[in-house]
């Protein structure tokens, strides 16, 4: 069983517990549900630098990463720097997040949210949409072509943006579909932990234009940033290289300023 098997095992008993927990009408009658937020879609396509910031305190691969930082210091820091979207771990058990995590950073800052979850059942949809999220991550690694059309167009009913991400052509070719704004390959095989930015460049020409296209993970230069730039990425989510360090947001400040001179 891989590490991945795992973390849907287990995101498959806690989202049963959840269900039990707050119903569904809970959740729609939160006063986040209605929001209208930003499209990070559109702000990745006008931006310079495209950086999308990470929340991440630990992490199956790095164990742990940062566990002192505040999430409205990272939110503040991260939004003072000029990123497009923030990234926020929410899976609890394997990254130490959570959806107060979520809750939190919304009420930090307007940029754009992303929730980064394992989502698998439409119940999580309604979770990020009431505590806040602009973006919801679908993972094809994990999900049946029916299951991302499903799980895209309701989020799309919702108000929320769709990034999907791929790790290889065969996981491209089952998922383009117009429910998807953002197209994201990560760099990260999530099986085996093996990290190279090669794998945004190989699937770059097969993704159609229409999507934003979001190289995900291992991303640590700016020298990295601007040769994905050549290959159409206009989003680039980098969550370690900015955590790892004593100050994220001025880390990421720097990372930016450096990308723009
Ligand atoms: O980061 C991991 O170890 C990991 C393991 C298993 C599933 C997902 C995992 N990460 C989620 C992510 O996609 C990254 O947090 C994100 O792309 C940022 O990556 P990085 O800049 O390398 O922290």
């Amino acid at each position: 069983m891989t590490i991945l098997d795992k973390i849907i095992r287990d995101k498959r008993q806690e989202v049963t517990l959840r269900k039990n927990l707050i119903p569904t009408t809970q959740l729609e009658s939160s006063v986040l549900f209605n929001r209208t937020g930003t499209s990070m879609a559109e702000l990745l396509r006008n931006s310079k630098s495209g950086i999308i910031a990470e929340h991440k305190r630990r992490s199956p691969s790095k164990a742990v990463i940062n566990q002192q930082f505040s999430v409205f210091d990272v939110i503040t820091g991260y939004e003072n720097a000029g990123v497009c979207g923030i990234s926020v771990l929410t899976d609890g058990k394997y990254f130490g997040g959570s959806l107060d995590d979520l809750l939190t950073a919304r009420a930090t800052t307007n940029i754009p949210l992303l929730r980064k979850e394992f989502i698998i059942d439409e119940y999580q949809l309604l979770e990020a949409k009431a505590f806040g999220a602009d973006v919801i991550l679908l993972i094809a690694a994990v999900l049946e072509r029916k299951e991302i059309q499903q799980l895209s167009t309701t989020a799309k009913n919702l108000g929320l943006e769709v990034l999907l991400e791929v790790h290889n052509l065969e996981e491209l070719e089952k998922s383009l579909m117009p429910s998807i704004d953002l197209l994201g390959v990560n760099n990260r095989n999530l099986k085996t932990f093996e990290v190279s930015i090669d794998t945004s460049k190989d699937l770059a020409s097969a993704i159609p234009d229409e999507f934003v296209k979001v190289s995900e993970s291992g991303i640590s230069s700016t020298e990295a940033i601007k040769e994905l730039q050549n290959y159409g990425y206009q989003g680039f989510l980098i969550g370690e290289h900015f955590m790892k360090t004593e100050h994220a947001g001025n880390a990421a400040t720097s990372f930016i300023q450096s990308l723009q001179s």
